[in-house]
Order: C-alpha cells, then structure tokens, then sequence
C-alpha cells in the first residue's frame, strides 16, 4: 500500500514531523499559496493548518484523497467544517496545547495597560525620563471580566484571582467548577460589561460573537475600562473600539488579533492608548511543541481509523 501523504501548509514543530514522519510521507510547504494549495491537495490524504492556510470549500472539493484536516492550535474559524462534515472528511484540533501561552499573554497585558509597560519603555529608548507622565493603577483589588470562561478564560481567571483581582465570568454552556474554586462569580454578560475595571475577550468567533463588543456595548461600559482580546479579530468592533479610546470611555487595549491581518487598520494600532501584538498569544516553544505532538498524534490516528480525542465533525 502507498504510504499516506501529508500536507503541512503553516510550519509545525519538529517533534510533531517526527511523529507524522513514522506512518505517513510529510511535505512541509509553509506558506504556500492558495492557488498552490488548489492545485497541489488532491495528492494529499491529510492537511495540517495553523491559522494561515483558509481551508475553503474549494480546497476540500479539490481534496479528492482528503480523508482529515487537522488544526495544530485551538479555533477552526478558518476551515470549513461544514463542508467537510458534508464531504465526510474529518475535522480535529490541538485544542489544550497552548492554553497557558495564551493565558499569560493576556495576563500579561493586563499588567502592560496598567502600567503603561510598552509605552514607558519607548520613552526611555527615546532617550527621555518622563517619570511624571506614568501614574498607573493597581490590579489589587480591581474588577476583571472575563468573556468566555473556558480553557483559557479561566486560567487568566485563576491567574488575576491570585494577584488579587475581583473575577466576575459569563459563560455560554458549562460551568466550571474554577469560578467557585476562585471566589469568583457567574454573571450575565450585560453586567460584566457594565461592572468590569478591566475586560477580556476569551470565546470563538462564531455568528453570536462577531461584532458583539460593538459601539453600544462601549456606551455601557465603566469610564477609564480596559480592555483586552487575544481571542479573534472580529468579536471587536474596531471602529467603536478606536470611537471608545478617543472618547476616553475606554483607557487603553491591549490586542492579539485583529479583524484583516496583517491589520489595516492603522489609525488603531497607532493609537498610543493601544497596545498590539501580531497574533502571537499562542506562540510559545512549549506551546508549539504541544500543538504539533497533538495534531499529529490525532491525524495519525483519524488516518488510521483509531479512537479520536478532538475531532470537531
Ligand atoms: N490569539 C491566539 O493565538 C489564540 C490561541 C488560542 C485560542 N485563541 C482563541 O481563543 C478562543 C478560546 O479558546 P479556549 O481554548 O478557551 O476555548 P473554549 O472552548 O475552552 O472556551 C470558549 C468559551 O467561550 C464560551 N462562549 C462561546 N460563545 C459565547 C458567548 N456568546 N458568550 C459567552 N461565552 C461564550 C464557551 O461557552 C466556552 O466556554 C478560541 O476559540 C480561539 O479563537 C486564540
Ligand atoms: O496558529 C496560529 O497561527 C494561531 C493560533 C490560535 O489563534 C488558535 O486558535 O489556536
């Protein structure tokens, strides 16, 4: 029997090529186009993606040996699962991998907004001492609503609950246990809106979350909130969002991900209250390592036909 053949079209570490590499041949093509991927995804039995790659209809019509299509990280948005559910090609994910990463990004930014981290330090390499300039505040004490209590959401939960943070989560289905665990409470999203010193994005981008950090949700929102999103571009209405900063209703934002990226919007990623990173949150070595063991322990195994552990159709 041929061995089976497998498409890597975003980098994956090489721990995860190795595993592959033992039951399949591996063509690493990182960054290939999308008029290359057409062409060349018929030849192949499995895809491996990070978020680049856009895994259209087109792609897996064009798929005809395609038996699996694996996401080496956490949201699918970019992949059409639909239309492999239809076509019976099976969809799985690395969904654990890089929780901590993305947690200590957006902890992290919180502690950059506060104290002005990013802004301070270009100061200085201006060759300036604007000490007078930087009067923070303090987390101690503040009130952090978290979006979306899931995996990650309720790590940074768990991480600002431990410098003293007041947490206060609205979650979609189930409830974690975490929330009591951390002397935090279950709210409705429309009071954590309402109520939060500090917000932070943790859901997927699905047809309920696009756009619903929109310009009314700002008008509701304390005076002086911050503001934190390492989930996706789109959950963020970035006009509202650049309305909001130049208002002063919002003190600052720290953002991983953005609606077009690269970001075209400039005028938002210039502003000086705006803190921007290049979609980087999960990108840690360990991180990595992980995503890419995961993903290709479970292509392996979706190729084979054994027992899969994150298969999303
Ligand atoms: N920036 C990055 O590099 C990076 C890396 C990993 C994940 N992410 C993003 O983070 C998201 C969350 O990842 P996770 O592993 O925590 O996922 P998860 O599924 O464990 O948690 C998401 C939570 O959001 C909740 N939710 C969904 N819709 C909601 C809504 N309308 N209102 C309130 N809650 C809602 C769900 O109930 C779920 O508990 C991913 O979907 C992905 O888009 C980004
Ligand atoms: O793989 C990437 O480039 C981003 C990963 C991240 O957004 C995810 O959803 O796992």
């Amino acid at each position: 029997m041929e061995p089976w053949r497998v498409l890597v079209t975003d980098g994956l570490q090489d721990t995860g090529i190795s595993i592959l590499s033992k039951e399949a041949q591996v063509d690493d093509h990182k960054g290939i186009s999308a008029e290359e991927l057409l062409k060349e995804i018929g030849n192949y039995d499995a895809l491996i993606v990070r978020g680049r790659t856009k895994v259209t209809s087109e792609v897996i019509e064009a798929g005809k040996k395609l038996k699996v299509i694996g996401r080496a990280g956490v949201g699918v948005d970019n992949i059409d699962t639909a239309y492999a559910k239809e076509k019976g090609v099976i969809v799985v994910n690395a969904p654990t991998a890089t929780t901590t990463a993305v947690a200590e990004l957006a902890m992290g930014m919180v502690f950059a907004l506060a104290r002005e981290i990013p802004r301070a330090d270009a100061s200085m390499k201006r060759g300036e001492w604007a000490k007078k300039e930087f009067e923070g505040v303090e987390l101690y004490g503040k009130t952090l609503g978290i979006i979306g209590f899931g995996r990650i959401g309720s790590t940074v939960g768990q991480m600002a609950a431990a410098v003293g943070m007041r947490i206060m989560a609205c979650c979609l289905f189930r409830i974690p246990e975490t929330i009591r665990i951390i002397g935090g409470e279950l709210l409705m999203m429309d009071d954590i809106i309402e109520k939060s010193d500090f917000i932070t994005i943790h859901t997927p981008l699905s047809d309920e979350t696009r756009g619903m950090i929109n310009a009314e949700a700002f008008a509701r929102m304390k005076d002086g909130v911050y503001l934190i999103c390492t989930a996706r571009g789109g959950i963020i209405d970035e006009k509202a969002l650049l309305d909001a900063l130049n208002s002063g209703k919002v003190a600052g934002a720290a953002l991983d991900v953005f609606e077009t990226e690269p970001p075209v919007f400039k005028e938002l990623i210039n502003h000086p209250k705006v803190i921007a990173t290049p979609h980087m949150a999960g990108q840690t070595n360990e991180a990595q390592r992980r995503a890419s063991m995961d993903i290709a322990k479970e292509v392996t195994a979706a190729l084979k036909g054994d027992k899969l552990h994150w298969k999303i159709v």
